[in-house]
């Protein structure tokens, strides 16, 4: 596809509704755009809603109303080129056991109508680094090999997009970095990825921007530098010259914690105060700073504090 004939975006969801049977509403009217050629994260806490977003754009799940459309090509009126333009990593695991890694992967690229001079299943093997069982029966594959083996099995017929619904769960940290290794060498050749991850330490290293959603609703979609930015907390931490015997209070400090006996934890908004000031309000106090260890705010906090139920 040449660039002129690209969409902006890769997905495009509109008002996206799902009720299930027996009245569930998983989906409450979201709307997202994801940027084509980006790494984007779709987060938000359990039962939020994302498998539901993803399993529609799947195909797995039928929308209760709204519109999605992928790559261009809006999923009800085009769906054989909405399906073929995306490739989706489960969270479930689920194979045919008899069938060996290889032999899954032509099967897949055959159900998808690759024709056999174009299929690159030992290639996808190798950058999943399970070519070594290629012919193994896939019932022999440890958990974190079957989820790479699904990885490869979703881009048998060369989406531009990749979805990855939860794909490290269960998995080891060496074989997360692997994983996350391939899904961005897959972004550098162009690809498209939306990811799902509880990992969201991994998720702000990864990810150009992300989308939270909770109970349904959208309620960031931001770049990652943006939705950083939100956090209102700052920490510092202050090692001081004595023994505290009481915690030093001031107008300036959120919350103190005394983490030893001469190292103290203190939190402010940096709305209402700088490090400076907190720092000057320790020493009135009497207490002589030696030390002081500044923490920038993370994902955690910012997904901690917009997903906090009221
Ligand atoms: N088939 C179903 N029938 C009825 N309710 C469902 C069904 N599938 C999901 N739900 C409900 O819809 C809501 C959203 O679920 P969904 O699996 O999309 O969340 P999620 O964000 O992917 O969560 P997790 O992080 O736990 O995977 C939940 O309340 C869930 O219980």
């Amino acid at each position: 596809m040449t660039d002129s004939a690209q969409p902006a975006a890769a997905i495009e969801i509109r008002d996206l509704t799902k009720v299930y049977k027996g009245g569930k509403k998983a989906l409450d009217s979201i709307s997202l755009s994801i940027p084509r050629g980006q790494i984007y994260g779709l987060l938000g806490p359990n039962g939020a809603g994302k498998s539901t977003t993803i399993n529609i754009l799947a195909g797995l799940v039928n929308k209760t109303s709204g519109s999605a459309r992928i790559w261009g090509f809006d999923i009800d009126a085009n769906p054989r080129n909405a399906k073929n333009s995306i490739g989706i990593v489960p969270q479930e695991i689920v194979f045919d056991p008899f069938f060996t890694p290889l032999e899954t992967l032509e099967n897949q690229a055959g159900y998808y109508g690759v024709p056999r001079d174009r299929r690159r299943s030992m290639e996808l093997l190798r950058a999943v680094h399970l070519q070594d069982k290629a012919n193994a029966y896939a019932r022999t594959l440890s958990g974190g090999m079957k989820r790479r083996l699904l990885v490869a099995k979703a881009m048998v017929h060369s989406p531009p997009i990749l979805v990855l619904d939860e794909p490290t769960a269960g998995v080891d940290v060496q074989l997360r970095q692997q994983l996350w290794a391939y899904v961005r060498e897959l972004n550098a050749m162009g690809v498209t990825i939306v990811l799902t991850t509880h990992y969201l330490e991994e998720a702000q290293q990864l990810c150009d921007r992300i989308g939270i959603i909770n109970h349904g609703r959208v309620i960031a979609d931001k770049t990652t530098r943006e939705l950083l930015s939100m956090a209102q907390e700052k920490v510092v931490q202050v090692t001081v010259d004595r023994d505290i015997a009481t915690a030093p209070e001031a107008p300036c400090f959120e919350k103190v914690e005394r983490v030893d006996e001469r190292t103290l934890t203190i939190t402010y908004l940096k709305d209402r105060a700088n490090a400076g000031q907190v720092l000057a309000a320790v020493q009135a106090s009497g207490l002589a700073i030696v030390d002081v260890v500044t923490r920038d705010p993370d994902l955690e906090d910012v997904f901690l504090h917009l997903t906090a139920d009221a």
